[in-house]
């Protein structure tokens, strides 16, 4: 494929969560028939935070087509899978538990390595090159799709204001044992994974985040980790945001159409 000079990215707002919750759904199909269309398998990586509720309206859909899913984690906690911290164990509850997506489609990180984490995070990598090696050409994976979230300092994945990671230009999963967020360790997928995708989208809900998304939508000079995704053209990047959230920002809303 083909990349170009990022595009500015698309601001879908809506007056509720329930209206978020179905758009989003509407989105992630049609990312998903594409990408099965023309490559016969649905590649995506998903967060941690309340991203895994948002996805509810993809329960009993009967677009989705689950058995063509493969998902990989945008970051996780380095903590057993069945953990409170754990964000597999949240996709899982939320979601996973409830649909037929077969097990080994799901990529969970390898957690007898978690006394190591250059290990983790390289075993972690190496999953992502069976998975996409001899499918894309690129440097880097090309994810159909990948959904973040936005914490209230702006960071995004495990990718956190001022640290020596926005940088990153080499691997494609690195490894923190410095989360201002708790916990400390974490693996996380590095800018240029997340900006070669095909389509990268944030949810941010709630009036906490008014500020944040101001500053990351309005003032992207500042160099916040979240305004750091920009996927290359012809991808793009997408925000699914809430009216409180959104009080804030000028930035030039789209009407959503899937
Ligand atoms: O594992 C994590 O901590 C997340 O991947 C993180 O990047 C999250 O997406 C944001 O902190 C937003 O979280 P909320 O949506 O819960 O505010």
């Amino acid at each position: 494929m083909p990349h170009g000079p990022p595009a500015a990215p698309i601001l879908y707002t809506f007056p509720g969560e329930e209206p978020l919750v179905a758009a989003l759904a509407e989105f992630i199909i049609k990312a998903q028939d594409e990408a099965i269309q023309k490559r016969d398998r649905f590649t995506l990586a998903v967060s941690g935070g309340s991203l895994a509720q948002h996805l509810a309206g993809l329960i009993g859909n009967p677009g989705v087509k689950w058995d063509k899913w493969h998902i990989f984690f945008a970051d996780e906690r380095c903590v057993p899978l069945d953990h409170e911290y754990s964000n597999y164990r949240l996709i899982n509850e939320e979601l996973l538990t409830k649909v037929d997506i077969p097990a080994e489609q799901v990529h969970a990180i390898d957690t007898s390595l978690l006394d190591d984490l250059d290990e983790l995070a390289d075993e972690y990598e190496q999953g992502l090159i069976r998975e996409f090696a001899n499918r894309e050409t690129a440097r880097f994976p090309v994810f159909d799709l990948i959904l973040l979230g936005m914490g209230p300092d702006g960071h995004t994945a495990s990718l956190f204001p001022g640290h020596a990671l926005l940088t990153e230009s080499d691997r494609w999963v690195a490894w923190i044992d410095d989360s201002p967020k708790p916990p400390p360790t974490r693996i996380t997928l590095t800018f240029p994974v997340i900006n070669h995708a095909h389509k990268c989208a944030f949810v941010a809900t709630g009036a906490a985040k008014e500020d944040i998304l101001h500053t990351v939508l309005d003032k992207p000079e500042e160099g916040l980790p979240s305004s750091r995704v920009r996927v290359a053209q012809p991808g793009m990047t997408y925000w699914f945001v809430d009216d409180a959230a959104a009080a804030k920002t000028e930035y030039l809303r789209t009407p959503f159409k899937a």
